[in-house]
């Protein structure tokens, strides 16, 4: 019988090799320029275990939807040798907080292992380390939501307008801490993904962020936590699964200790799952868990 492996390198869930998504290279890079749409006042806006699985060859490709490995024609430049590359994915991130997630994403973009480009910042906290950082890199910054007393920020309709305008091909929440609205949701479909710092379903939903999570994960007993990473849906943290990573509660953990070895798995888990999207190795099962295609080991 044959057997197609699948490999999860680090990651608990599954990494399978179907078919490979020949992808690089590169757009140049293109700044936003103030735009009367978009009123943002005086903003610029405008692993640690390998785990095997296996499944039967005809099973997996029973469940798979087939992956073109043809480019969709929009997709790929042609330089002056007319060797064709595929365009940079274009990625917008949420962030509330310090932005570590953020950073690690926005690094590997410029190192170029990630195939993509942080065109856009979205915040609710003009002030927060992660907004700063991307002033700081030339990324325009766009508050939402607006905050009931203030008159800065967007409105959803106008965010959708503006991530339209910035082509965004990605939403990358990381640490972004409010509810995203139906209408952002329903105009990204199967394209906005969020880190938790737990193993969902467990220590996930309202009020599960930041601290609140290590603190819930250490009073269970839990004997291991993580980082997971969703598809996002209507409601806090219970779109399907895409990959997580896991690391063990120690006796003597305090929260601020899991915290910190949860965020170094999260911010290699991020960059792995940016990679798989920005190279379009995320395929559908047919029970509508969403698999990424492992880039070592594609079928022959
Ligand atoms: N539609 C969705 N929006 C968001 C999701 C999601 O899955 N679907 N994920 C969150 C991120 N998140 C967990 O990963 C999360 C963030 C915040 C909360 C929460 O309880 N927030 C408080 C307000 C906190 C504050 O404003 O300081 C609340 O709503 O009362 C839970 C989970 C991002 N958005
Ligand atoms: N429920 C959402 C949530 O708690 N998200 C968490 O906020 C932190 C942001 O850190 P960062 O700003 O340094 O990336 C991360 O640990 C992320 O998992």
């Amino acid at each position: 019988m044959n057997v197609i492996s699948i490999e999860a390198q680090n990651l608990i869930s599954g990494f399978y090799s179907v078919t490979k998504i020949p992808a690089t290279q590169n757009t140049k890079n293109s700044f936003f320029t103030t735009s009367s749409f978009v009123q943002c006042h005086g903003w610029v806006p405008f692993k640690t275990h390998n785990c095997f699985a296996s499944l039967s060859l005809k099973s997996i490709k029973q469940k798979i939807e087939p992956k073109t490995s043809v480019e969709k024609s929009g997709d790929t430049v042609s330089d002056k040798e007319g060797i064709k590359t595929t365009k940079k994915k274009k990625l917008a991130v949420f962030v509330s907080g310090g932005g570590s997630n953020f950073k690690a994403i926005h690094e590997t973009c410029v190192a170029g292992s990630v195939h993509g480009e942080v065109v856009v910042l979205v915040t609710n906290k003009r002030g927060c380390g992660g907004a700063e950082y991307a002033r700081n890199m030339g990324i325009p910054v766009i508050l939402f939501p607006r905050a009931k007393d203030e008159l800065d920020g967007l409105s959803s309709s106008d965010l959708v307008a503006a991530l339209r305008r910035f082509e965004v091909h990605y939403i990358l929440l990381a640490g972004y801490l409010k509810l995203l609205p139906v209408e952002l949701i329903r105009a990204y479909p199967k394209s906005i993904v969020n880190i938790h710092p737990s193993l969902l379903p467990a220590f996930g939903g309202k009020g599960y962020y930041g601290m609140k999570v290590h603190k819930a994960v250490i009073a269970s007993g839990a004997r291991y936590s993580g980082a997971t990473i969703h598809f996002v849906d209507e409601k806090y943290d219970t779109g399907k699964i895409l990959a997580q990573r896991i690391v063990p509660v120690l006796p003597n953990d305090s929260a601020e200790d899991l915290a910190a070895r949860v965020l170094q798995e999260e911010h290699k888990l991020y960059v792995e799952v940016t990679a798989a999207l920005c190279e379009e190795r995320i395929v559908w099962r047919e029970d509508g868990v969403p698999l990424i295609q492992s880039k070592q080991n594609p079928t022959v």
